[in-house]
């Protein structure tokens, strides 16, 4: 069996990152300070949200897909859930099935449902697994609908304060992920479409944000990860623009209704891990290779860790940083 990965395209990724401008000894400091994450992660498992730029770059996607290989390999077991926003609206492009939508929400109708759920699990999912697997035979594909993973609960779009239909969107109202951990204990790699049906088997369109927090929060994960396309959180206190590397739930709470849309979401789901259990989720730039194996392996991190508290202790680092 030859499991070799395209090495051409990885020279760029997997080695990319250690410049040849960096001396040995930074290289070797690079190394040393991976020491106490490997002992303290090993044997854990991490649920990675893979989503936004990540997802659509070649030498970006490449270097994910070695990441969670390298995460196997040092004995922690990732879990991925993926989105595919982008994705979906490509091909509803590509069939002419723009569609109709309410307050600037798509309108998810059973034709729109069948085309997300083919982009999902058929193309998103795929590829991803195909990237994985030129490493070794450790990814498989597995969506919502799989031995009951995820059940959804229809959700209504708010506009105005108001609810409003937007057709096959849910969120997760229960999560069995028996067949996540079957996977998992045999050394795969899970790499989770959130499609989900509802109680009386309808299937839905699931934001794999929360998806993956809820199945974070099930499993008892040791960590969160959320990719993202800016680099973390960012206050514009204490100084103008500056990024958040550590805050507690109860900060992050405060923080919540003044940060920028697209970031609530993200926060959501780390309040929700950490309040779950989970104990710390993060926010990391996507757009970065390897900001993953970044993360985890340097003891400052690259994006912002959420870890549960009262919020008074980050106050005070945020005051001090
Ligand atoms: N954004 C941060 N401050 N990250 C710190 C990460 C610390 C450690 N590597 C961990 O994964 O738990």
């Amino acid at each position: 069996m030859n499991y070799e990965a395209d090495q051409s395209a990885d020279t760029q990724t997997a080695h990319g990152g250690v410049r040849d401008d960096l001396t040995a000894l930074d290289k070797a400091h690079v190394l040393a300070e991976a020491l106490p994450w490997l002992q303290k992660f090993h044997g854990k498992t991490i649920v990675v949200k893979y989503g936004g730029n990540a997802m659509v770059d070649d030498t970006l996607k490449r270097a994910f897909a070695a990441d969670m290989v390298f995460l196997r390999t040092c004995g922690i077991h990732p879990i991925v859930v993926h989105g595919g926003g982008p994705q979906i609206t490509a091909m509803l492009e590509r069939l002419g099935m723009e569609g109709q939508f309410r307050g600037g929400f798509r309108v998810t109708t059973p034709d729109v449902m069948e085309i997300v759920r083919m982009v999902l699990f058929g193309q998103v999912g795929r590829e991803l697994v195909g990237l994985i697997n030129s490493y070794g035979p450790y990814a498989v594909g597995i969506s919502g609908e799989d031995a009951h993973l995820f059940t959804a609960q229809k959700r209504s779009a708010m506009i105005d304060g108001k609810p409003v239909d937007i057709g096959l969107v849910g969120d997760v109202s229960s999560v069995s992920p028996e067949a996540v951990l079957d996977l998992v204990s045999t050394g795969r790699i899970p790499v989770v479409s959130t499609i989900a049906p509802d109680r009386n088997g309808v299937v839905h369109n699931i934001n794999a944000d929360t998806a993956a927090a809820a199945l974070a929060e099930e499993i008892g994960a040791e960590k969160l990860i959320v990719l993202t396309d800016v680099e973390g959180l960012y206050t514009n206190w204490p100084d103008e623009d500056s990024l958040v590397s550590e805050i507690d739930s109860g900060a992050l709470t405060q923080l919540l209704p003044n940060l920028a849309s697209g970031m609530i979401p993200k926060m959501e789901a780390c309040l929700r891990a950490v309040r779950g259990g989970v104990p710390s989720a993060h926010v990391i730039d996507g757009r970065v290779p390897h900001s993953v194996l970044l993360e985890i392996f340097t003891e400052k991190g690259i994006g912002t860790m959420v870890t549960l508290g009262d919020g008074i202790r980050a106050s005070e680092d945020l005051v001090g940083a």
